[in-house]
C-alpha cells in the first residue's frame, strides 16, 4: 500500500499554525489506518500490493537484481497464471536476499513477517475460537474471550565481542560454508538485554564480557519476527580463552582486523569460489551482524591511524 506523503501541510494547532514534516505526517496517517476501519478500506482502493503466494513474494528478475511489482489491485487466480500474467515468479525471500535493494527488502521482510502471524494466529488460546483481523491487519480478536492479540516479535541480543585487537565470530553447522557471525540469542522472559547478552556470551563461548554498548537494532524474519538488538563487548583482559558449546555452536574463533577486512572486502553471495574455498565468509550487508562488524572495523581502523 503507497502511504508516502510527499508535501508539507500546515495544521491549525493552538491558534498558530504548525508545520508538520512529511515523516509526522506518514506517522498519523498510518496510526489512522490501524485504528479506522474506514479510512483503511477507502486507502486499500487507491493503495498498491504486493503479492505473496505461501509467504514467497512475486519478484521480477532484472539482471542481477529482482524488482517487486507494485499491483494496483489484489487478484486471485492459480499460482502459475499469476506469474505468467504478471512476468514474474514467487521466490523464497531468504534465496532472493542479495539481489533486492534496501527499501524492498524492509517492506517485504515486514510483509511477510505479518503474513505469517496472521496464519500461526487464525484461533484465540483461550476459547479456541477463530479470531478476526482488522482491515490494516494490525491486530485480530477473539468475539468471545474478547482478547486483543497483536502481532509480535521475538527479541534477540547480538553481540560482537572484541579484546582489542580481535574480534570473536561463531558459526552454526547450518551455515554456508566458511561463514561466520556475531554471537547471537534469544533473550529468556524476565532479563534485560544485558542479561542476556552476558548469559548469551558466557553459554556460546565460555567467555565473562563487560563494557557493553548498544550500536543498532534491526527487525529480522527469519525463521519467525525477531527484534534483533545489537551491541558491542569486550572481554577482561586476558580472558579470551574461548570453550565452544558444541550443542549450540560448530565452532568460534577469534579473527584479527585484517582478515576481517579481506573478508568484508568480498562481494556478492555466500558461495565460495573454489580458490578461496578456506576463506573468511561475512553475513550480507542486509544483516545486523554486518553491521556490526564493520563498525568494529572501522573504529579499530581509526584508532590504529590516529596512534
Ligand atoms: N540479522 C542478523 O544479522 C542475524 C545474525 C545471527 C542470528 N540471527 C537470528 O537470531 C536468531 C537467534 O539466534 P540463535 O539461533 O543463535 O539463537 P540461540 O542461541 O538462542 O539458540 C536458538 C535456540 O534457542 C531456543 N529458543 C529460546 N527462545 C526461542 C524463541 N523465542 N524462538 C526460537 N528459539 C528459541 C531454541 O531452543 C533454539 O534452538 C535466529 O533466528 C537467527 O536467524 C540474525
Ligand atoms: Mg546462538
Amino acid at each position: 500500500m503507497s502511504l508516502y506523503c510527499r508535501t508539507f501541510f500546515r495544521r491549525k494547532s493552538f491558534g498558530c499554525y504548525r508545520l508538520l514534516s512529511t515523516y509526522v505526517t506518514k506517522a498519523r496517517y498510518l496510526f489512522e489506518l490501524k485504528e479506522d476501519e474506514e479510512a483503511c478500506r477507502k486507502a486499500q482502493q487507491t493503495g498498491v500490493f504486493y503479492l505473496f503466494h505461501d509467504l514467497d513474494p512475486l519478484l521480477q528478475a532484472s539482471g542481477h537484481r529482482y524488482l517487486v511489482p507494485r499491483l494496483s489491485r489484489a487478484a486471485s487466480l492459480p499460482k502459475s497464471e499469476m506469474e505468467a500474467e504478471l512476468g514474474g515468479s514467487f521466490i523464497k525471500l531468504r534465496q532472493a536476499l542479495f539481489q533486492l535493494n534496501s527499501v524492498d527488502s524492509s517492506l517485504l521482510f515486514t510483509a511477510q513477517a505479518l503474513l505469517r502471524w496472521h496464519d500461526g494466529h487464525q484461533f484465540c488460546s483461550k476459547s479456541g475460537q477463530p479470531t478476526q483481523k482488522n482491515m490494516a491487519g494490525s491486530k485480530r480478536v477473539c468475539p468471545s474471550s474478547k482478547i486483543i492479540y497483536y502481532p509480535q516479535m521475538a527479541p534477540v541480543v547480538i553481540t560482537l565481542v572484541s579484546d582489542g585487537a580481535r574480534c570473536l565470530l561463531a558459526r552454526q553447522s547450518s551455515f554456508p560454508k566458511g561463514l561466520y557471525s556475531a554471537l547471537a540469542g534469544f533473550c529468556d522472559i524476565g532479563e534485560s538485554v544485558e542479561e542476556a547478552v552476558h548469559r548469551e556470551v558466557a553459554e556460546e563461548v565460555g567467555l565473562e564480557v563487560e563494557n557493553l554498548q548498544y550500536s543498532a537494532s534491526q527487525h529480522w524474519p527469519f525463521p519467525n519476527s525477531s527484534l534483533m538488538i545489537a551491541c558491542h563487548a569486550t572481554v577482561k583482559p586476558g580472558h579470551t580463552e574461548i570453550q565452544v558449546n558444541l550443542k549450540e555452536l560448530e565452532a568460534a574463533a577469534w579473527f584479527s582486523l585484517d582478515e576481517v577486512t579481506t573478508a568484508l572486502r568480498r562481494k556478492g553471495s555466500l558461495a565460495l569460489q573454489p580458490s578461496e574455498a578456506s576463506s573468511l565468509l561475512l553475513p550480507p550487508k542486509l544483516a545486523i551482524a554486518h553491521h556490526l562488524i564493520k563498525k568494529w572495523v572501522e573504529t579499530l581502523s581509526c584508532s590504529s591511524l590516529a596512534a
